[in-house]
């Protein structure tokens, strides 16, 4: 099972780039930048990694960015982060952004923007790994500053190909971000949202209703609504599913009881993600060993996630074959 996965063939939807700061390069730029870390050193910083909820990990997530200033540290984290998933077998990733995490310490816009997708083209054109770059608003600020980021956005359309909204889900319901992301779909950026992570199964509806996502990050509480379920499998929105994130922030006790069979016979299209691998302890390959490991998935079951990530990507339907192609080819190969 486990070199069925590693060799196999995949996507990740679902995938904070400053959620891939592993500690030694944290540590290194901080170094360069002159600026003192709160902690030690990497063991330390490790120990830290001890959530109960979302807002534990949020607090210490934000402070890792902090080291970030130059657009090379941009470029350095997502050249790190392409590299691991090259070895992963990793095909195409949708990565997501947090400009107001930088800009908000006075870090240029651009400077982020740069960094990070210069070292995506890289990694397409050095690794074959196609990409593309969303840029999330942070839902515990408020709507007129997420007004302002989309507004930086729309001179660099070349380079973001869509929006989406993480942070604090609790206390902030995507109805609060309606007018954001109307403007956006106007605009022509494809549109996701956390939604249902901490969150009621209002909140998924509302992303759906207001929000129009065209996927939804995580969606696990979605599942306490049979109607929205229904509703969900109907419109084969794809859920991005994050199970190692799941189980260190304790939106599921106990990895044997994640929901990811009753997503798939509920007839869900659910995709399997790291979201913030440096800090959940593991990447794509180590997020689909720990839980078919946990549920005992089939290999049709881990093939049919697989195939849920090319099928539910921001890409042409050529590239989508292209893509498939690879995977199809593998199964039949194995
Ligand atoms: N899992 C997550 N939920 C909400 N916001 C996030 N930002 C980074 N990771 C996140
Ligand atoms: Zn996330």
């Amino acid at each position: 099972m486990k070199s069925f996965i590693e060799n196999l063939p995949k996507a990740e939807l679902h995938l904070h780039i400053e959620g891939t700061f592993e500690p030694e390069l944290m540590f290194e730029i901080a170094q360069r930048n002159n600026i003192d870390l709160p902690f030690a050193d990497v063991e330390a910083l490790r120990k830290a990694y001890d959530f109960s909820r979302l807002q534990d990990f949020l607090d210490i997530y934000y402070q890792g960015m902090n080291v970030l200033h130059k657009e090379q540290d941009f470029y350095d984290l997502t050249w790190a982060y392409l590299k691991k998933i090259h070895s992963q077998n990793v095909l195409h990733t949708e990565i997501f952004f947090d400009p107001q995490g930088h800009t908000e310490r006075g870090v240029a816009f651009e400077t982020a923007l740069n960094g990070i997708h210069r070292a995506l083209e890289d990694g397409r054109s050095q690794l074959g790994i196609s990409f593309g770059l969303i840029m999330c608003f942070l839902r515990h600020l408020d709507q007129d500053d997420a007004m302002k980021t989309l507004e930086q956005a729309l001179p660099h359309k070349d380079k973001i190909i869509g929006v989406g909204l993480d942070s604090s889900e609790l206390g902030h319901p995507p109805e609060k971000f309606t007018a954001v992301f109307e403007r956006a779909k106007a605009e022509g950026f494809h549109i996701v949202a956390h939604a249902g992570e901490e969150g009621p199964p209002e909140y998924v509806k509302q992303a759906l209703d207001l929000l129009k996502v065209e996927r939804i990050d995580h969606g696990n509480r979605a599942l306490e609504d049979t109607a929205l379920t229904q509703r969900i499998a109907d419109e084969s929105m794809a859920l991005t599913v994050c199970p190692l994130s799941n189980l260190k922030l304790c939106v599921v006790d106990d990895l044997k009881n994640h929901p990811i069979k009753k997503m798939l016979s509920a007839g869900l299209k659910a995709t399997i993600n790291s979201d913030d691998p440096a800090y959940f302890g593991g990447y794509m390959n180590e997020n689909f060993i720990a839980l078919a490991e946990a549920v005992d998935l089939t290999q049709v079951e881990i093939a049919t996630l697989a195939r849920n990530g090319f099928e539910a990507a921001f890409i042409s339907d050529d590239e989508k074959y292209r893509l498939t192609d690879q995977l199809e080819a593998y199964l039949a190969s194995v």
